[in-house]
């Protein structure tokens, strides 16, 4: 069966920096793929490059058949490719719930009939003539949003009205994955979703990816907590100063020489490269 995600020589640079030097990488349905490196080592570029919040200088992208090379993201989340970012992005003046809505109504976007000008019109004229209809469309959007929220037990349920101004960092963070999820993608790009929580915080972030992936989900990692890595991926790669040093399963390539010289080796240079997180 053809992966779902097929990445093949990408390549990216700023200036004199060759941020993703080149990637390639492919994921099949239902698995769960983790990059993992050092800060620096091009992991968010290389998500960037593949969910088209910049086009690279090299290389290409197949999502479910298609070449997506360079394709704007609301394109991306029409077929199903959904991402979060590193530092969390809610918007900060809506309501949890309808952060999350605005997943849902992206979606449903999607699967109506494209047509440029008359769509909102027609939207508008379906609500004046077909109120009780609008309104039970709502309503299961509603729902479906609920249900989402419920994933992260009682985190954000009780605080379904509040706006996300009003949240802890950990909830807001959990807000972007919910609104991510409404928008029911087939491929979901989790860009560190345990940085800034703590050990509690992340332990149930943790077990909400899990259930994720075992509801069938692709899911693509790009995480620095290892022992996270360890538990949730089926396979691991590993980036190093832009390009993949290793790829294989989480025990093998935690036992790289390669991997363990990026983690906890000194360069050439003499300088240590930590990740910012444990490394155990
Ligand atoms: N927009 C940009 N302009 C210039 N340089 C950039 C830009 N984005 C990334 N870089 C550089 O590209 C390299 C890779 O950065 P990137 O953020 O992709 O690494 P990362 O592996 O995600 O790191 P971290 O774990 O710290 O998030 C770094 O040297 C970074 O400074």
């Amino acid at each position: 069966m053809a992966a779902m995600l097929e990445v093949r020589g990408l390549v990216k640079r700023f200036g004199g920096v060759t941020a993703v030097n080149d990637a390639s990488l492919d994921l099949r349905e239902g698995e769960l793929l983790s990059i993992i490196g050092p800060n620096g080592a091009g992991k968010t570029t290389l998500f960037n490059l593949i969910s088209g919040l910049e086009p690279p200088d090299a290389g290409s992208v197949r999502f479910m058949d298609q070449d997506v090379t360079g394709t704007e993201p609301e394109r991306l989340a029409r077929l199903g490719m959904a991402r979060t970012f590193q530092h969390g992005r809610v918007f900060a003046n809506l309501s949890v719930l309808d952060n999350v809505l605005v997943g849902a109504h992206t979606r449903l976007r999607a699967v109506r009939p494209a047509i440029p000008l008359l769509g909102p019109l027609l939207e508008l004229g379906l609500a004046a003539i077909r109120p009780a209809a609008v309104r039970a469309e709502e309503e299961a959007l509603r729902e479906d949003a609920k249900r989402i929220l419920t994933l992260f037990g009682d985190r954000l349920l009780p605080r379904i009205d509040n706006p996300a101004f009003s949240l802890s960092y950990a909830n807001r963070r959990r807000v972007e994955i919910a609104r991510a999820l409404a928008l029911h993608p087939k491929l979901l790009l989790l860009d560190e979703p345990t940085a800034g929580m703590n050990q509690t915080e992340t332990v149930e972030m943790q077990e909400v990816v899990h259930d994720l992936k075992r509801s069938g989900l692709t899911i693509l990692l790009i995480e620095h907590k290892l022992e996270m890595v360890m538990r949730l991926s089926d396979r691991v790669i590993v980036m190093d100063n832009g390009s993949r040093i290793a790829e294989g399963l989480p025990q093998e390539v935690r036992s790289d020489p390669a991997v363990i010289e990026a983690y906890l080796g000194h360069r050439e240079t003499g300088a240590a490269a930590p990740a910012r997180e444990d490394v155990s």
